[in-house]
């Protein structure tokens, strides 16, 4: 369940649990039987025991048994078994038995691959499972988000995800993001003030499961957790669904086609068989079989075994999938955007120097930009980290009275301190902005003098120089207050004289370059989108050797239309000075012109360009809304590991693909000469016990599939879903694998004048000869013999051969009905088998074209 599911719960919103925080904090804490320092290790033991832990589990979790109780009871598995059982009750019960035995042993193949593949998955999920910082036995600790119970005090601050609802204990400027729940997209403030409001909107001592905090610090006491949180209570009131994606639409879109196909061909046989020979229940039992055997009830099972598997070669090369189609969707890619922060350089910040407005080495500007990051609350950047390191703050006796947190849009943060009777206000951010709101300049004599033009353009140019060096910078300002000026907001950012500078360096990271050219090389255009100033991100990608085109500015976005950015963003590479909603908005702008768009960053400002993102990728490192919105995280911030990742999504798309076409191709072919046949034959052309056995055989050979390599084409290129290459192939490969179906019958009857189980042998024999074989012909687009296929696949395959072999060719078959064909027969076969490989070898080209 992820929390940004809840857009589309919000319609089903009902009022959700009894308001929780209309309490004091001493009557919280008295009710939860909790204090501030939180609980210890055995109380919260006591009561994970108790309450459960925390989670809202909208998905069913299916027990191994129930799972194989559901395949059981499926009508047409119940129907088979049904009649078995009445034809046993008449007849023989062998028969019964048997079919019993051989429904039995397919379900076990697929509830026993599903059931592997899904405890892979969660294993991986657990691995990147977000955590929560918990007071116990006194001290913060890191815990799974599952472990929190009711009474636990938990510390929070920017960019983390809110784990349970309870009240707020102490506020530091936090902001909440709350729109999951009440829709409202702008941030809220949280303190511990009691609310009088019953409704969620107005509950400022509150805060929400699901929520974000996206600035400030907060410690909060968890009143309600998992199921019982409001997130819970909607979560469990709406079937929450992810959008699909368009592959699985497709997916789904080919299964209902494939069903339909069966449908109609099963009632055309039954119909055939009623009208020739008067129903019996043999031949409706025919009809079911073949249905069984046809339907695609496999397709779901299938894609999560090789998704899984495909899930867990990634995770070897350090790539988590939390979503699992997402691995179609990464290698469909075909646009990357990234933040630059820890992707292209090292975010190793140092904060190398300051100086004045003449470009002069300044310890006063040092002082104010340590001031503001001392004091300013809300988020804490990594400049603000790199500030702090470098000297221990000497706060010369200035205090902290209120300050307005930064923010993405205004891109600074402001102090008010006070010393004394003296109060000023301490404003540092994006310096070109901020010397905009300046109107006089601190010199490096301490004279203070008007701004005029010529200095505002000199100033511009020292900070472009510097910029062009790679130096990132932080400009710092100032304002004296009124003594009794108690409170400032962003509307006091203005009339500020104008200090300096901080500047920064993060150095390039040097396995950039490579990584950059590898995705280039894999039809992959990379995009740059950065909150920073452009000439920072140009020398950056000089340095780095990375080919970029183009450059937007976010003030130049915002005077574009969605369409005219479409256009542009088509052709450019380096977004600058862009803001978080901007970043969003970039992304969904390339969706519109048909691109499949990956956006990895880190931050809270990266979150809505994941989100909006075809993939949403975010690192291990970064904050838990931008992990939480992502549907894939690499373990390392590399972008050399994420096209490590491409290259596996792709290889498992394509061996998805392989499944699709066997499939499409000799599963339909199948159904085609099953109908064909029935109707020209004075018998049905093989008992149901055989369709089932030669179902089961090739549901065993497949196995091998998900552990196939891929063409170096197919890798090369990204690979989108494509229902009408999907067709084109099925109408080649299928009618070809009839034709020679039906030569085999016209041979049989006509040729040998076989008996009728001597007939049925050895169309088992062709047909799971042909339907299994032909892997080694579409497993890839080249020449068969020109790559070697994956031994697991050989060995799947051929050990189903050789079953099938065993089975119809030795006294074990009669319990099938099998009896072995005569050489001649056997011969005619291979051979008809051999031609029919060769012929598809050779339609291949056009039916993958
Ligand atoms: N702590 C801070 N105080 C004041 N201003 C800040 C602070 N942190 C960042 N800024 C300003 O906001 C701008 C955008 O922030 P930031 O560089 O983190 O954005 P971003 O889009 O994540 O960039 P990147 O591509 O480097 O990851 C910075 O270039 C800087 O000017
Ligand atoms: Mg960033």
């Amino acid at each position: 369940m992820t929390p940004h599911a809840g857009s589309s719960l919000r319609s089903a919103r009902s009022e959700g649990p009894q308001p929780f925080w209309l309490v004091s904090i001493d009557e919280a804490t008295r009710a939860l039987a909790s204090r501030r320092e939180g609980l210890t290790s055995a109380e919260a033991a006591e009561r994970l025991a108790r309450d459960g832990p925390n989670i809202i589990d909208t998905r069913r979790h299916q027990s191994l048994i129930a799972k194989i109780a559901r395949r059981v009871a499926e009508p047409l598995v119940a129907i088979l078994l049904i009649s078995a059982a009445i034809s046993g009750a008449t007849g023989d019960w062998q028969s019964f038995v048997v079919i019993a035995l051989i429904v039995a042993l397919s379900i076990v193949l697929d509830v026993s691959q599903e059931h592997k593949a899904e405890s892979a998955i969660a294993a991986l999920q657990r691995s990147i499972a977000i955590t929560a910082t918990v007071r116990r036995n006194g001290v913060p600790v890191e815990l799974p988000v599952r472990d929190v119970v009711r009474g636990d005090v938990v510390e929070l601050r920017g960019g983390d995800l809110v784990p349970a609802d309870g009240i707020v204990l102490a506020s530091r400027g936090a902001l909440a993001n709350e729109a999951i729940l009440t829709g409202e997209p702008y941030p809220v403030e949280k303190s511990p003030e009691m609310s009088k409001s019953p409704s969620i909107a107005d509950a400022s001592n509150a805060l929400f499961a699901g929520t974000t905090i996206v600035g400030g610090e907060a410690v909060m006491m968890v009143d309600r957790v998992g199921g019982k949180t409001s997130f819970g209570a909607i979560a469990a009131s709406v079937q929450t669904r992810e959008m699909p994606t368009s592959f699985e639409r497709g997916l789904h879109r080919l299964g209902v086609l494939i069903l339909r196909l069966t449908a109609f061909l099963v009632l055309f046989v039954l119909l055939t068989q009623l009208v020739r020979h008067g129903l019996s229940l043999e031949s409706f039992m025919f009809a079911v079989a073949l249905a069984v055997g046809l339907t695609p009830e496999l397709l779901p099972m299938i894609m999560t075994v090789t998704l899984a598997r495909g899930a867990v070669r990634m995770s070897e090369r350090r790539v988590i999938v939390k979503r699992l189609s997402a691995i179609h969707d990464l290698g469909a890619m075909n646009v990357l955007c990234t933040d630059k922060t820890g992707t292209l350089t090292e975010a190793k910040i140092a904060h190398v120097g300051n100086f004045d407005a003449d470009g002069r080495e300044s310890e006063r500007a040092a002082e104010l930009v340590r001031l503001n990051s001392r004091f300013a609350s809300g988020m804490r950047s990594n400049l603000d980290d790199a500030i702090l390191t470098v000297a221990p703050t000497s706060i010369g006796g200035w205090n902290r009275v209120d300050d307005a947190p930064f923010d993405f849009e205004r891109r600074r943060a402001s102090v008010l301190v006070a010393r004394g009777d003296a109060r000023q206000m301490i404003t540092k951010g994006a310096p070109e902005a901020l010397l905009s709101l300046c109107t006089d300049v601190e010199r490096s004599d301490g004279s203070i003098v008007p701004l005029d033009n010529v200095m505002r353009q000199n100033i511009l140019k020292l900070f472009e120089d510097k910029n062009r060096e790679g130096l990132r910078l932080l400009g710092v300002a100032q304002r004296a207050m009124r003594t009794d000026c108690s409170r400032i907001g962003p509307e006091d950012e203005a009339a500020l004289t104008f200090i300096g500078c901080a500047a920064f360096l993060d150095p390039p990271k040097a396995s950039a370059r490579n990584a950059v050219a590898r995705l280039v090389n894999a039809g992959i255009s990379v995009k740059i989108i950065s909150g920073d100033a452009a000439p920072v991100v140009s020398h950056l990608v000089e340095m780095l050797g990375i080919p970029a085109h183009g450059i937007l500015t976010g003030s130049e976005i915002d005077s574009l239309t969605d369409r005219a950015l479409a256009d542009r963003a088509a052709a450019t590479d380096l977004f600058v000075r862009i803001s978080p909603e901007q970043k969003g908005r970039i992304v969904r702008a390339l969706r519109l012109s048909g691109n499949t768009v990956g956006f990895l960053g880190d931050g809270i400002n990266d979150a809505t360009a994941i989100h909006a993102a075809d993939v949403g990728l975010s690192v291990e490192g970064g904050t838990d809304v931008a992990r939480e919105a992502a549907d894939i995280i690499l373990l390392a911030p590399d972008l050399g590991v994420l096209a490590d990742g491409v290259f596996e999504g792709r290889r498992t798309y394509a061996n998805i693909m392989k499944y699709v076409r066997m499939g499409t191709s000799s599963n339909f072919g199948n159904m085609l000469s099953m109908a064909l046949a029935s109707l020209a034959l004075p018998f049905l052309p093989l008992t149901p016990l055989q369709i089932l056995l030669n179902n089961l055989l090739y549901d065993f050979s497949e196995i091998g599939i998900p552990f196939d390599s891929a063409d170096e084409a197919a890798l090369a290129r990204p690979q989108a879903w494509n229902i009408n290459s999907v067709l084109g192939f099925t109408l080649v490969m299928g009618p070809l694998s009839s034709l020679f179906d039906l030569a085999t019958f016209a041979l049989l009857e006509l040729g040998f004048k076989a008996d009728i189980d001597v007939f049925r042998t050895a169309w088992f024999i062709e047909s799971i000869a042909t339907q299994v074989l032909v892997i080694f012909v579409i497993r890839t687009a080249q020449r068969a013999w020109t790559g070697r296929p994956n031994r697991i696949l050989v060995w799947t395959s051929l050990g189903a051969l050789a079953v099938a072999l065993l089975v119809a060719l030795t006294p074990i078959g009669r319990f099938a009905g099998f009896v072995p064909p005569p050489m001649p027969i056997l011969a005619a076969i291979a051979g008809i088998t051999v031609i029919y490989l060769a012929a598809a070898e050779a339609l291949k080209p056009l039916a993958m074209r």
